[in-house]
């Protein structure tokens, strides 16, 4: 089970995060109460091992924005949310990062790789918002490597991992105990529980 821990902001989260076994850390470079600066992710990405994947999350930035952000902060892959066009893919093939497509399920191409992709991610109507939804009503439609998110935690994943059958699982406000305060034991509990 690949596991993602999004909106990190300290260095001692992205400490934890990495000692509790996650495969990737998000951080993000749009509107959001974890929003923070392309500088600072590059200062929390440099402590990270290579063995971790680093990804700047964007939602409706124009590729020029996100090429700018993503090499100012120096991770290893993009996530975009929303509904970009193919084409912002395209855009962004040569910066040689890993792709992540992210968006809700209605009405989304649910075929990872469908928009030059590498990863896809099947998430709630609103980002970020710790909102559940159906689960288990994506399962067997997405293809590839497909992570779930969008209201999980440390109490509900192996049930939304049960229900949809995912690749991986991406969480943000589950490991938190206010919108942008993560806590090590909530992430600790949330990658245990996953991989349960
Ligand atoms: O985490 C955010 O604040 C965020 C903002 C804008 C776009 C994406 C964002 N994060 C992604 O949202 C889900 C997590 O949602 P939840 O809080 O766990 O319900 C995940 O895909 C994050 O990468």
């Amino acid at each position: 089970m690949y596991v993602k821990i999004c909106g990190l902001r300290e260095p001692g989260h992205v400490t934890a995060a990495v000692e509790a076994g996650a495969d990737a850390i998000g951080f993000v470079l749009t509107r959001s109460p974890r929003r923070i600066t392309p500088e600072l992710a590059r200062e929390l990405a440099a402590e990270v091992p290579a063995h971790v994947l680093t990804v700047a999350v964007f939602a409706g930035e124009t590729p020029q924005e996100v090429r700018r952000a993503a090499t100012e902060s120096g991770v290893r892959a993009v996530q975009l949310h929303g509904a970009h066009p193919h084409e912002d893919f395209t855009a962004l093939k040569d910066l040689g990062l890993t792709l992540v497509r992210a968006g809700a399920a209605a009405g989304a191409d649910l075929r990872c790789g469908a928009f030059d992709e590498d990863m896809l991610i099947v998430d709630a109507p609103r980002p970020g918002s710790g909102e559940p939804w159906d689960w288990a009503a994506v399962r067997g439609l997405p293809q590839g490597r497909w992570m779930l998110a969008g209201g999980l935690g440390p109490a509900n994943v192996a049930e939304a991992v049960a229900a949809a059958q995912p690749w991986g699982v991406d969480v943000s406000s589950g490991v938190e105990t206010a919108p942008g305060v993560k806590d090590a034991g909530l992430i600790r509990e949330f990658v245990a529980a996953a991989r349960g």
